[in-house]
């Protein structure tokens, strides 16, 4: 089956590409996700992350990745999307902008539970990723 996905808007910018608020229009599902583009020669990171993404699907404290496919945009030619569910909120620093810098108390607990949570799940995924060099 033939998806059509419309991007809505620019969401933000990372290191492994554009986020977009987009929404699939075929079949009319009216699904609102985020969206992580980048062109497909480059995409091998953000492959990477959509991997590891899957791993933690069902987990609540974790934005779950409903997979990715390749698109060819006009002007861009050969784009990898991923699909992700939509923060409303944004990142933390997405808030923490929007409060000038200091979260409001109550928001600062719930959203350390939902790290602290989410940290709970990756550990129990058994996912242990050591980024550090020995010495
Ligand atoms: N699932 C999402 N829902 C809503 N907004 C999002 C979502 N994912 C990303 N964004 C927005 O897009 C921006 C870029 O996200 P992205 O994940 O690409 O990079 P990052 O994690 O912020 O930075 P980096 O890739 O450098 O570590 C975020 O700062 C946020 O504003």
């Amino acid at each position: 089956m033939k998806v059509k996905l419309m991007k809505i808007k620019v969401l933000g910018n990372g290191s492994y590409g554009v986020v977009h608020l987009g929404k699939i229009v075929t079949p009319v599902y009216n699904q609102i996700y985020a969206v992580k583009s980048i062109n497909e020669y480059y995409s091998s990171f953000l492959r990477k992350e959509k991997e590891i993404l899957l791993k933690f699907f069902g987990c609540p404290n974790i934005i779950q990745c409903y997979g990715g496919f390749t698109s060819f945009e006009q002007g861009q030619g050969e784009v990898y999307n991923m699909f992700l569910e939509y923060a409303p909120e944004g990142s933390l620093l997405d808030l923490m902008n929007k409060y000038g810098g200091k979260i409001p108390e109550n928001d600062v607990k719930c959203y350390t539970q939902m790290i602290f949570e989410g940290l709970l799940d990756v550990h129990e995924r058994v996912l242990i990723h050591f980024d550090l060099k020995p010495g």
